[in-house]
């Protein structure tokens, strides 16, 4: 098809995804156990996904170059072939469309592996794909978990891998992608500094904490965990923090007024809560929550709810501090200046996001300036409008997904060198 043929039928799925929003949200609630409140926001940004990309698609083109003696070269942007894109559980409609979306804008077919704790939304999506008029065969859906994963990256046929995972798999696709010369995307963990500097404004300072920590039950991964909080602030900025955190409303995901539900499994509840009884022994201070929270609701009383934590007198060699929790867990960390939280802030094996609070515009700027990381915020955090990049620098992975910069990774330039005289042979 050209461009402006896949615009149309990309177009044509977004908008049955928009129509669809209420029934894929609650489907995505199911599936993963947020709270129906964000799921809606997920498909929201899903849909606005595909438009973008269909925006894009009828405006990819490469470039003419004149050389010398009215010789000339042009470029061709075109596809890759079979992608593969692997997903994580904790956003599975979203990521399906942050991959398929440049991909099929581009030309290519796609063959996606969601996570096998969330196989149900993708599912209907190839079906809103089918139905919008995306031929068969061209986006496809293969259940299973890693042994499969594997499978499809060593596919010969496949000539592009995309992942979102964590970092140990990441590295597990990257080897095998190098055996077969394979171009990667990799979406990895975090374990993001969020900097609030004590001229911030309050409200809007503990709105991004609560933003970038308690989304999806903690299961993002660019979550700012890390909260450096400047001396003067911290008593006022932790009272309010933990005062709003108390006020989350945990329970039945499906419910309108729900703001947490459940996580992703037991294995990983336990997991969550082994970090935070880690944290005490070495020293943290537990200041809201943290344990477990059982719903009055008795069909509900073996779910997987745990209520948000903040833990207060972290240091940065605390393992709360050093690792990716992936769950509802922030940690408050004080500090003295600017140049000290910086080189804190950067003292971490992950890049994948950061943010700064401040009114100072200058600070600001010089700050997400010398941040290591891929995706930064300035007074906000946590917001994904699709137009701009997201990936992540250092062992967060590399490549970017939303914005222009994900053509790049989902298509290959041809140059073509035109010759308009005779042959200057050397021989
Ligand atoms: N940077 C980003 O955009 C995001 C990163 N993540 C990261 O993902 C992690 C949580 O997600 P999980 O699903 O637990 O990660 P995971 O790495 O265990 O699994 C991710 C996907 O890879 C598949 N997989 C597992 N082993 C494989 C192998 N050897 N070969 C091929 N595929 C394999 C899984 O079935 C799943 O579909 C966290 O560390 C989080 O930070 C999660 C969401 C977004
Ligand atoms: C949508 N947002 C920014 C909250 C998270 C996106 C990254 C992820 O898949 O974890």
């Amino acid at each position: 098809m050209s461009g402006m043929e896949r615009c149309r039928v990309m177009l044509e799925a977004a908008r049955i995804i928009r129509e669809q929003r209420e029934e894929i949200a609650t489907m995505e609630t199911i599936n993963n156990g947020k709270s129906i409140f964000e799921a809606r926001v997920d498909i929201d940004i899903s849909w606005q996904c595909l438009e973008y990309y269909a925006g894009l698609a009828g405006s990819l083109a490469g470039e003419h170059i004149q050389l010398p003696g009215g010789s000339f070269g042009y470029t061709r942007r075109e596809p890759l072939g079979v992608c593969v894109g692997i997903g994580a559980w904790n956003y599975p409609f979203q990521i399906a469309c942050w991959k398929s979306g440049p991909a099929l804008a581009c030309g290519n077919a796609m063959v996606y592996k969601p996570s096998p704790f969330t196989p149900i939304s993708v599912v209907r999506l190839a079906e809103i794909f089918t139905e919008a008029g995306v031929p068969k065969g061209l986006f496809n859906v293969v259940q299973g978990g890693a042994a499969t994963g594997q499978l499809l990256c060593q596919h010969p046929d496949v000539a592009k891998i995309s992942f979102t995972g964590s970092v140990p798999t990441g590295m597990k696709i990257m080897e095998m992608a190098a055996k077969g010369i394979k171009p990667v995307t990799l979406e990895l963990g975090g374990k993001s500094p969020l900097i609030i500097f004590s001229d911030a404004d309050l409200e809007n300072a503990v709105k991004g904490a609560l933003m970038a920590n308690f989304l999806t039950q903690g299961e993002v991964c660019c979550n700012g965990t890390r909260v450096f909080v400047e001396r003067k602030i911290l008593d006022t900025f932790t009272k309010e923090v933990v005062k709003r955190t108390q006020k989350i409303k945990i329970g039945d995901p499906l419910l309108e007024d729900t703001r947490m539900g459940a996580l992703i499994n037991r294995p990983h509840l336990n997991r969550v809560q082994g970090f935070i009884k880690q944290a005490k022994e070495q020293g943290a201070e537990v200041l809201c929550g943290g344990d477990l929270y059982v719903p009055d609701d008795p069909k509900l009383k073996n779910g997987y709810y745990m209520r948000p934590c903040v833990l207060g007198n972290c240091k940065d060699d605390m393992t709360c501090v050093k690792e990716e929790i992936f769950g509802p867990v922030m940690a408050i960390l004080p500090f003295d200046t600017e140049e000290e939280v910086l080189e804190r802030a950067n003292a971490t094996k992950f890049g994948l996001a950061g943010g700064v609070f401040t009114r100072d515009i200058q600070k600001a700027h010089r700050v997400v300036a010398a941040l290591k990381a891929g995706m930064c915020f300035i007074n906000n955090y946590n917001v994904s409008p699709v137009e701009l990049p997201f990936g992540g620098y250092k062992s967060s992975g590399f490549g970017r997904e939303n914005g222009r910069a994900a053509i790049e990774y989902y298509s290959q330039l041809k140059t073509v060198c035109v010759e308009m005289g005779d042959v200057e042979s050397a021989f």
